[in-house]
C-alpha cells in the first residue's frame, strides 16, 4: 500500500472519471471493495452495514478512499443523475493473478514447497492470530456479476500434514471475520458464486505452474 497514493488514485481517479462519464453520458461502474466494512461488527455484511472504518490506520487510505469514491459516485448521480453502479468487491481469486501480489491465495499456493520446490520452497506465512475468515470469490463468478450490475437496472484443499507453516506479524486493522450477505445480489441480479473454492484453486495452481514453468509432481 502507498498511502497517499492509494487514496489519491480512488478519490481523484474516481472524480475524472465521474467527469468523464457526465460528458460522454456514460454509464460508470465502481469497483468498490469489502474494505469499506473495515473490521464489521455484523456478520454476514449486507450493503445496509456502515461499517466499522479506522479513519487514521495504515489501511485507511484504501478504505476510506474508497469510501469517498461511493460518496463521489451517489453525490453525481444525485447531483447530475449519472447512471452509477457499485460492487463491493470481496476476495476474489483465480488465474493470471500477480504471482507476488501479496495476497493470501497467492501468497500460499506459491509458497507450497511440495508443488513449487523450484520457486519459492518456503513455509506458508500464517498472519497470527490466524483465525481470520474470509469469502473467496473464483474470478468468472466475480466477471458474471459485474456484467450483471452493468446490464440490469439496479444501482480446496490446501493443508497438507506436510507443509510447514510459519506464523508471521499481521498489519494492524486487519478483518478479524468477513462475509457477504449476498441475498440482494440474488434477488435483483440473479447472481451467486458457481465455483466452489475446491475447483477454483486448482485451476489457479495450473496458471501459476505454467507461467513459472513448474512441472506437476505425481
Ligand atoms: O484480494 C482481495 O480481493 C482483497 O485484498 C485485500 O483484502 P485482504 O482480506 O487483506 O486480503 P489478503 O491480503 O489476501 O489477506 C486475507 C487474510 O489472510 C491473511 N494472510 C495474508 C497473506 C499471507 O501470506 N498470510 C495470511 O495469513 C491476512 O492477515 C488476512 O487476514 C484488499 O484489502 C481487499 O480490498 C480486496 O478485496
Amino acid at each position: 500500500m502507498v498511502f497517499p497514493q492509494t487514496i489519491k488514485t480512488n478519490v481523484i481517479g474516481t472524480l475524472n472519471m465521474l467527469g468523464l462519464a457526465k460528458r460522454v453520458g456514460a454509464r460508470i461502474l465502481l469497483t468498490s471493495t469489502s474494505e469499506v466494512y473495515g473490521d464489521p461488527l455484523i456478520h454476514p455484511q449486507p450493503e445496509t452495514y456502515w461499517g466499522n472504518v479506522n479513519p487514521i490506520g495504515v489501511r485507511s487510505c484504501y478504505d476510506e478512499g474508497k469510501r469517498v469514491a461511493e460518496t463521489l459516485m451517489f453525490d453525481y448521480h444525485r447531483q447530475h443523475g449519472i447512471q452509477i453502479r457499485i460492487a463491493r468487491i470481496f476476495n476474489t481469486y483465480g488465474p493470471r493473478m500477480n504471482i507476488d501480489d501479496g495476497r493470501v491465495v497467492s501468497n500460499f499456493i506459491a509458497q507450497l514447497k511440495l508443488l513449487f520446490a523450484l520457486y519459492r520452497g518456503e513455509p506458508l506465512t500464517v498472519q497470527k492470530p490466524g483465525t481470520q475468515t474470509r469469502s473467496f470469490c473464483y474470478v468468472s463468478d466475480m466477471v458474471d456479476g459485474l456484467i450483471r450490475l452493468m446490464e440490469g437496472e439496479n444501482t480446496g484443499p490446501l493443508i497438507n500434514p506436510e507443509i510447514e507453516i510459519k506464523m508471521v506479524e499481521n498489519t494492524p486493522d486487519d478483518p478479524r471475520q468477513r462475509k457477504p450477505d449476498i441475498s440482494k445480489a440474488k434477488e435483483l441480479l440473479g447472481w451467486e458464486p458457481k465455483v466452489k473454492l475446491r475447483d477454483g484453486l486448482p485451476l489457479m495452481e495450473e496458471d501459476f505452474r505454467s507461467r513459472l514453468g513448474v512441472p506437476k509432481r505425481n
